[in-house]
């Protein structure tokens, strides 16, 4: 019999894994063709993601609401072909979620870390993603070696250093789709001036629905409108947060 000191942790654990989404009958018709891979880059997720140290413990228990329904939000806002470049792809979110939601699209996941690429590298495989490259390396320094239609972030960094770091791997037309929180639109006038100065045009920002029942998401759209100056942004440091979101555009941010 257990004692109930070691049921304690157990429950506990139980608690923190258990995810109210999984099972749920909206996930399927939710994912639409992708969801065998999806469904697969969960399992992936919840079975090795702590053990590799790519999520928190606690974040096994909310996988497909904050992680994966989270994620595929952005979808809409991208191309069906050409080059998505998702930066700072860390365990995969969004990049391979698009990749699965986007299969006539080359999505490159862009990471520096090599226990993350590695990762990235094996969960392709795994789900037999066959539109997916991973790429070790910084974001400032693939501009002129990288170009993409579509670039997205997740997590990465505030927009002033975002914008840095994204709008110059952007072809003139391409555009970045930001996941962000509560503070899209003051990141987004903070930033303004950077994202003026690298080509990007107003910073939109929408809300994207994700499941009946679930919190929206914020998502920020800059489209590259010029060339601009290929030099990285001087920047200051920004934080991400989460929250409601809205749809607006920034003001004073006009070419
Ligand atoms: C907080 S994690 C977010 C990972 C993932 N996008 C997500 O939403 O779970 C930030 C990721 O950005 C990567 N990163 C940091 N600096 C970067 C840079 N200069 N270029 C590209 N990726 C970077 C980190 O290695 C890390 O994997």
């Amino acid at each position: 019999m257990r004692s109930e000191s070691a049921s304690v942790p157990e429950d506990e654990a139980r608690a923190l894994t258990a995810d109210p989404l999984d099972g749920d009958p909206r996930l399927p018709a939710h994912f639409g063709p992708a969801w065998a891979a999806v469904d697969g880059f969960h399992g992936l997720l919840r079975d090795q993601g702590v053990l590799r140290g790519l999520v928190g413990p606690r974040e096994v228990g909310r996988l497909w609401e904050r992680h994966l329904v989270n994620s595929a939000a952005v979808v809409p806002f991208l191309p069906e072909t050409g080059r998505i470049i998702d930066v700072g792809s860390g365990a995969g979110l969004p990049g391979v979620v698009i990749a699965a939601m986007r299969p006539d699209a080359e999505v490159v996941l862009l990471e520096p870390m090599e226990r993350r690429t590695d990762w990235l590298t094996e969960v392709v495989g795994e789900l037999s993603l066959g539109n997916v490259r991973v790429v070790r390396g910084r974001a400032e320094d693939q501009a002129g070696s990288l170009v993409g239609d579509a670039v997205t972030a997740r997590a990465v960094a505030a927009l002033d250093k975002l914008y840095g770091w994204t709008l110059p791997l952007l072809r003139v037309g391409g555009r970045l789709v930001a996941l962000k929180g509560g503070r899209a639109r003051a990141e987004a006038e903070q930033g303004a001036d950077a994202g003026r100065r690298l080509g990007g045009g107003p910073a939109e920002i929408l809300v994207a629905p994700t499941l009946d029942g679930l919190e929206p998401t914020s998502v920020v759209v800059v489209e590259k409108v010029a060339a601009g100056d290929q030099r990285p942004a001087r920047v200051s440091r920004g934080t991400e947060s989460g929250s409601r979101a809205t749809r607006r555009s920034t003001k004073g941010h006009r070419r």
